[in-house]
């Protein structure tokens, strides 16, 4: 006899793990089953190690960097176990908050280890890690079974042996040289963070500019103030085959426009986007529709084609970030419990690169804005005015800023120190609908980064043609 829940959900993502909460504390009987870690990508092998790790490269940096603010230091040594281990602790104490609050603090949920698979629209069974298999049946399933990295077609790349960002977060040694192919964000933040760890990095990237969707002039500078740091890029690269040497070092052939280029490192880092994890569930036999890339597709309420049955997070594609599946469980939340309906198309996209200077992205972009055909006006500022910049030394980047005919922002793009910050301010304006004017005008203590959106408009000026 299969055990019978009100709710089922699949995955311990970002959306799942608060609607498990929510649903339980309104008094339904939900069980949550996950098959690797409590919390996800984000806490387990995405986001907060990153991060956490990030931290590190920058203290590293810091110790280089330390004669040119008058202190004397030796060169730093990273000692990459030390690292780990410290990572280790921070995102060990996330998932046991996780653990904690599934577990303990809301007895109205079951957690289940082991795979889900449908079995039919209303029923799952769970390959349990402990042995049997256990069949449930529900009125209402989430799935929230997130990505994993995508592995493109190189010849070799199985044969020559790769790491994907899991692995290499885990790795206690430093790499040499780490070739990294792609140069999304993840390429970038890895990039970076493993140059000034002190290993070589160079970057392969198939499009002819790092992050495909940003604009020119913000990627060219990326790349610039990155290069200036000792990262190498190769653009317009297609790899087509990788290899392993006798001595173990990993060659990358790739077809650029300058002709044919061998890449040698002794690392390989594969970072060219994510496949959902939407092919072992057996949605078949539920009749779940996916797109032709194995995403779910779901509605603007983030219902799929069968009733009762909803995709939350990264496996129903568009974006992915932590708080749109956050955002999602919102969604469905006030949908389920407070009769209230919100589109998950309509909602703002604001999103950071954590490199150094940071990228903080909100609204268009200038290209979108020619696509859209929006008439608008862009302001460009060198973070090397700022006050703040000068006195930190941290001088690169640039604000750039654009704003309707009606003088509200439509759109940044902040590659500055703190820039992800410095967006979520302008984001804050855009939401509040205040015009460019009130942040010119606006009183910011000094010397702050904000303080730099007094003058960020100054130099409003129609695009170039
Ligand atoms: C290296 C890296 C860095 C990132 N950095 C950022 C960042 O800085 N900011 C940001 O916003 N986003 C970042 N992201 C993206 C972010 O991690 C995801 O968008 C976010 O975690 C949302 O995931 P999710 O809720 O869709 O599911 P996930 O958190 O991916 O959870 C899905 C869970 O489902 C489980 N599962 C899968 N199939 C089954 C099954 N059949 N049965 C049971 N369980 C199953 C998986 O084990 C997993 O635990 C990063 C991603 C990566 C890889
Ligand atoms: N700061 C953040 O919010 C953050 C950080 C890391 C990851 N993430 C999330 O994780 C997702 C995955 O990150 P990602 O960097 O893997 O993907 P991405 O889509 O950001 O970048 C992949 C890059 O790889 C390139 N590429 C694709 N195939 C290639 C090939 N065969 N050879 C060389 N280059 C190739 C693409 O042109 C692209 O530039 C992101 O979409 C993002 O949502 C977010």
């Amino acid at each position: 006899m299969p055990d019978s829940y009100d709710v089922v959900i699949i995955g311990s993502g970002q959306a799942g793990n608060p609607l498990a909460t929510a649903l339980a504390d309104a008094g339904r009987r939900v069980v949550l089953i996950e098959e690797y870690l409590l919390g996800g990508s984000c806490i387990n092998y995405g986001c907060s190690p990153v991060k956490t790790m990030l931290a590190s490269a920058e203290r590293a940096h810091q110790v280089r960097t330390a004669v040119d603010f008058g202190v004397l230091a030796d060169a730093p040594r990273v000692d990459m176990a030390a690292v780990v281990a410290r990572k280790d602790v921070v995102i060990g104490a996330m998932r046991e908050g996780v653990r904690k609050n599934l577990t303990q603090e809301h007895p109205g949920i079951t957690v289940l280890a082991g795979r889900a698979v449908f079995t039919g629209p209303h029923s799952v069974r769970v390959a349990l890690e402990t042995g049997p298999e256990k069949e449930l049946t529900a009125p209402l399933i989430f799935i929230n079974t997130g990505t994993r990295a995508a592995i493109p077609e190189v010849d070799g790349l199985a044969e020559t042996g790769f790491l994907t960002t899991t692995e290499l977060l885990d790795l206690p040694e430093l790499p040499e040289h780490l070739l990294i192919l792609g140069g999304g964000y993840i390429g970038l933040e890895f990039g970076q963070m493993y140059r000034r760890f002190g290993s070589r990095v160079t970057i392969i990237e198939s499009g002819e500019q790092v992050l495909e969707h940003e604009d020119a002039d913000v990627c060219a500078t990326l790349q610039e103030l990155l290069e200036a740091e000792g990262v190498e890029f190769v653009l317009g690269a297609k790899a087509y085959r990788a290899s392993k040497g006798a001595g173990g070092q990993i060659t990358v052939a790739a077809r650029t426009s300058s002709g044919e280029r061998r890449l040698r490192g002794t690392h390989l880092l594969i970072a060219t986007g994510r496949t959902p994890n939407s092919d072992k569930l057996n949605l078949s036999a539920a009749g779940v529709r996916v797109d032709e890339q194995g995403y779910i597709q779901v509605n603007s309420r983030l219902q799929t084609n069968v009733r009762g049955i909803y995709a939350l997070g990264d496996v129903h594609g568009g974006p992915q970030f932590t708080h749109l599946s956050y955002d999602d469980y919102r969604i469905v939340r006030d949908a389920l419990l407070g009769g209230k309906s919100r589109s998950a198309r309509q909602r703002p996209l604001p999103y950071a690169v954590f490199t150094d200077p940071q990228l903080g992205r909100i609204g268009l972009s200038e290209a979108q804005a020619r696509e859209k055909k929006i008439a608008y006006r862009v302001a460009v500022m060198p973070v090397s005015n700022i006050g703040r910049a000068r006195e930190t030394g941290r001088l690169g980047g640039f604000f750039k800023v654009l704003v309707d005919a009606k003088d509200q922002i439509i759109g940044a793009a902040i590659l500055c120190a703190e820039g992800g910050e410095i967006m979520t301010m302008l984001q804050l304006a855009m939401t509040g609908r205040l015009k460019y004017q009130v942040l010119q005008q606006m009183i910011f203590a000094h010397p702050l980064w904000a303080e730099a959106l007094n003058n960020a408009f100054a130099k409003l000026k129609e695009p170039k043609k």
